[in-house]
């Protein structure tokens, strides 16, 4: 028998109440919260979610080419903006880039992806692929786990700086920045979300997505883990 819809509100507050799943609560990350990251496990951290953060605008790029809505168009380019950077702006992934030699990595380094665990590129590729295939609405869902990111960027601001003296100041201002563009790419999200999803059958599989995007952020902490804290990178147990 057919659910009838949840309210808007009640949706909204199901899409939130993921929160509960974020990687905020992954052990890699409250490790770095806490201070108890070594140098080598913020230098991994950095450089593999240099990944993530250049996979972000081709998937924007993705939703952009599959979107038919001018309007909705106009306001999602704005997201690749803010990574690319624009004339006069630098952009995200530039901060990125100041951030691990904040962190004591070149640049070249990082941003040749060598070093990237294979974990860490499969989950990012798989939001990458799912955006392409997805339709916009959808890929606009999968965004949602940015419901939750402000936070996560302000506790780093809030303790890095107290508990890793050695990062160079310079480098905190990519979370400076996402803190409002967060904010704003959220709403977005969340109208294109609540507006789309009206049936009980389309919610619930809105909240899937939801999961599937909150999955792909513990994978990265999870290979992460497996590298940088218990020492098993793939191939460890593998004869020389
Ligand atoms: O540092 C984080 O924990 C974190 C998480 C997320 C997220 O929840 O997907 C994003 C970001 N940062 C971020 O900086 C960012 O630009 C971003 C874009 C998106 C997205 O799905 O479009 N997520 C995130």
């Amino acid at each position: 028998m057919n659910q009838s819809p949840w309210s808007r509100d009640e949706f909204e507050q199901r899409l939130r109440d993921k929160g509960r799943l974020y990687h905020i609560h992954h052990p890699y990350h409250v490790m770095m919260n806490t201070g108890k990251a070594n140098k080598e496990q913020i230098q991994g951290w950095v450089a593999n979610r240099f990944y993530y953060q250049t996979s972000i605008p081709i998937k924007d790029a993705a939703i952009l080419a599959n979107c038919n809505e001018r309007d909705v168009r106009r306001e999602w380019v704005q997201r690749i903006l803010d990574h690319d950077g624009f004339e006069g702006e630098d952009g995200g992934i530039e901060a990125w880039l100041r951030l691990a030699e904040a962190v004591g990595l070149s640049r070249e380094s990082v941003e040749s992806h060598q070093g990237v665990l294979p974990g860490v590129r499969f989950a990012c590729d798989a939001y990458v692929n799912f955006a392409r295939r997805a339709t916009w609405q959808e890929a606009a869902c999968s965004s949602l786990t940015e419901l939750f990111a402000p936070e996560i960027h302000q506790n780093r601001l809030d303790n890095w700086p107290e508990h890793y003296p050695w990062i160079d100041n310079e480098g905190y201002s990519y979370f400076r920045k996402r803190l409002s563009e967060a904010r704003r790419d959220v709403e977005h999200g969340l109208q294109i979300t609540l507006d789309h999803f009206k049936t009980r059958e389309q919610q619930e599989y809105a909240l899937s997505i939801l999961q599937f995007k909150l999955n792909i952020l513990w994978t990265i902490l999870d290979a992460m883990q497996m590298a940088y804290v218990h020492q098993q990178a793939p191939f460890h147990s593998c004869p020389e």
